[in-house]
C-alpha cells in the first residue's frame, strides 16, 4: 500500500495524542483512506523530552527536516501560538505541504490569510481540532448545515474554565486547586491566561461565526468576559436560583446583523448546557429548517483533539487521492456587519451591593422602572459592614437598557453592580 509521510510540529498534549493514534489506529486508517500513514519527522523545541519516540520518529529542532523533505506532503502544526506558528505553516503552504492545524489563536487572527496562501499553492488547510477540541463541529456546520440559514451557534467552548466551574460547584474545590488540576491534564494552554479570561473561548466563537454566517469577526470586535472574576457567592445563588454558573459563547443572528460575545451565563439546570460538565463542550446550533441542535464531546485532552486532527488528515489523504486539493475548509462568506446593543436582548443575573439602609432598595428598583427594565426574581441577603447584596433575575432587557442601567448604577454612588450575566433558560 502506498503510504503517505506526515511532518509534524509540537509534541505536547496532543502532538504525543496524534502520533499514538496514527500507530495505534493504523489498519483503519488504511482501510479508510488506501494509503498508510506515517509520522517521518517531528520538529520541538527540546529533543531530551522526548527520547521515548527518538526511534519511532525523527526528532528534530530543525524545520528544515520537513521543508526540504519531498517525501512529507502534510504537516501538522500543534506548537500553539501565533507566532512563529504562522510564519511556520506560511513556509509550509509554500513549499507546497498541506497543513492540518488544532491552532485556534491563529486561525482566528490571521486565519484568512493563511486561508489564501493555501488556496494560491492548491494546498489544503484544516483545523476542525481548533474549536471544541474533540467534537466535529466545524465540518459539520460546513457540510450538514450547508442549505440551512443557522440563525444561533451557543455553547461551551473552552475545556479548562468548564473544568474549573464545575469542580467549584460539584467539589467544593477552590479556583486555584481546580486550574491547577486542568493544567496538569493538559486542557489549558500553556499560558493559561487566554482560558480564564475567555479569549481561548473568543478565538473560537469568531471561527465558528465565519462557518456559521460567513461573516469576518475578529475576537477584538466584540465582548470577551472570563471566569476569573467570578464570586462563589454568584455561583451559590445561581444553584438556589434554579441555574448553574456557566462560561458560554454566543454568536446569533439578529435581523440579519451578527452579535457575538463570550461571557458567564446562568443555564437553567433543565437546559441541555447545565448538564454539561468537566472538560467537556457542548454547541448548540440553531437552523431556520433543522430547528435545535446539539454536539456534546469532551472539549480538550490529547487524544479527544487528536482524533480531529486525523480526521483532517484523512480528509488531506482522500483529496490527494482524488486531486482536489486547494478548496477551503469553509466555503462560505457573506459578510455581515454588526447588531447594535438595542437589538440583542435577554435576561440577566444582576449582583449588586447596597447600603442596608431603608430607602436603598426603592432608589435601585427607581432607576431599573425608569429605564423600562423588571425582574422576575429577586433575593436581598444582609452582608457584614452595614452593605446587604441584592441578586435579581430580570425580564428580558436589552444590552443598551443593560449598559444605561450600570451608567446610571454610577451615577448614584452608592449602589454597586457586580456582575450582570445572561440568563439561558
Ligand atoms: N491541549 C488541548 O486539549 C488542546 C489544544 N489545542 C491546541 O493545540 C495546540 C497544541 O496544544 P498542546 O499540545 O496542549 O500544547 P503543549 O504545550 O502541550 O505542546 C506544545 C508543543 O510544541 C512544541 N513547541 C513549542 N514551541 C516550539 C517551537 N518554537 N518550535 C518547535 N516546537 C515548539 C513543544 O516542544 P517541547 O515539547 O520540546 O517543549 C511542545 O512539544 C495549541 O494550539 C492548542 O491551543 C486544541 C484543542 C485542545
Ligand atoms: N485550552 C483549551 C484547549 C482546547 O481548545 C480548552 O481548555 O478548551
Amino acid at each position: 500500500m502506498d503510504e503517505i509521510k506526515l511532518g509534524m510540529v509540537g509534541l505536547g498534549t496532543v502532538g504525543s495524542g496524534v502520533l499514538a493514534m496514527v500507530q495505534k489506529h493504523a489498519a483503519k486508517i488504511s482501510a479508510v483512506t488506501g494509503r498508510q500513514l506515517v509520522v517521518k519527522t517531528v520538529v520541538v523545541k527540546n529533543p531530551q523530552k522526548h527520547q521515548q519516540v527518538a526511534d519511532l520518529v525523527h526528532l528534530t529542532t530543525e524545520l528544515d527536516d520537513l521543508l526540504n523533505d519531498s517525501e512529507i506532503k502534510i504537516v501538522i502544526e500543534v506548537m500553539g501560538g501565533i507566532h512563529p506558528a504562522k510564519e511556520i505553516i506560511e513556509q509550509m503552504l509554500r513549499a507546497h505541504k498541506h497543513v492540518v492545524s488544532a491552532n485556534k489563536d491563529l486561525i482566528a487572527t490571521a486565519g484568512q490569510e493563511l486561508i489564501a496562501l493555501a488556496k494560491q499553492n492548491h494546498c489544503d488547510l484544516m483545523y476542525e481540532a481548533s474549536v471544541a477540541g474533540g467534537i466535529p463541529i466545524l465540518r459539520t456546520i460546513a457540510d450538514s448545515f450547508a442549505a440551512d440559514q443557522i440563525t444561533e451557534v451557543k455553547g461551551i467552548v473552552n475545556g479548562t474554565t468548564n473544568y474549573i466551574l464545575t469542580q467549584m460547584s460539584q467539589s467544593n474545590r477552590s479556583y486555584e486547586d481546580a486550574l491547577k488540576q486542568a493544567q496538569k491534564l493538559g486542557f489549558a494552554e500553556a499560558d493559561p491566561t487566554n482560558d480564564v479570561q475567555g479569549r481561548d473561548a473568543g478565538y473560537k466563537m469568531a471561527i465558528l461565526s465565519r462557518f456559521a454566517f460567513g461573516t469576518n469577526v475578529a475576537v477584538d470586535q466584540f465582548k470577551v468576559t472570563g471566569i476569573d472574576q467570578v464570586d462563589q457567592v454568584d455561583v451559590q445563588q445561581a444553584a438556589a436560583f434554579g441555574y448553574t454558573l456557566k462560561l458560554v459563547g454566543i454568536a446569533r443572528l439578529v435581523d440579519q446583523r451578527v452579535f457575538v460575545e463570550v461571557a458567564p451565563a446562568l443555564v437553567n439546570i433543565h437546559h441541555p448546557l447545565a448538564q454539561v460538565n468537566n472538560e467537556n463542550n457542548a454547541v448548540m446550533v440553531t437552523g431556520r429548517a433543522v430547528g435545535d441542535t446539539l454536539f456534546y464531546g469532551p472539549g480538550a485532552g490529547g487524544l479527544p483533539t487528536a482524533n480531529s486532527v486525523l480526521s483532517d488528515i484523512t480528509t488531506v489523504t482522500k483529496n490527494m487521492i482524488l486531486k482536489t486539493n486547494g478548496n477551503s475548509f469553509n466555503g462560505y462568506s457573506h459578510p455581515l456587519p454588526f447588531a447594535d446593543a438595542t437589538m440583542v436582548k435577554d435576561c440577566y443575573y444582576l449582583s449588586l451591593t447596597l447600603p442596608d439602609q431603608p430607602g436603598e432598595m426603592q432608589k435601585l428598583t427607581t432607576v431599573m422602572a425608569e429605564l423600562n427594565a423588571s425582574f422576575s426574581q429577586i433575593v436581598q441577603k444582609a452582608s457584614d459592614q452595614g452593605e446587604a447584596r441584592v441578586m435579581i433575575i430580570t425580564h428580558q432587557m436589552s444590552k443598551a437598557q443593560l449598559n444605561q442601567l450600570e451608567l446610571a448604577l454610577q451615577d448614584l454612588g452608592t449602589i454597586q453592580l457586580h456582575c450582570a450575566y445572561r440568563v439561558i433558560n
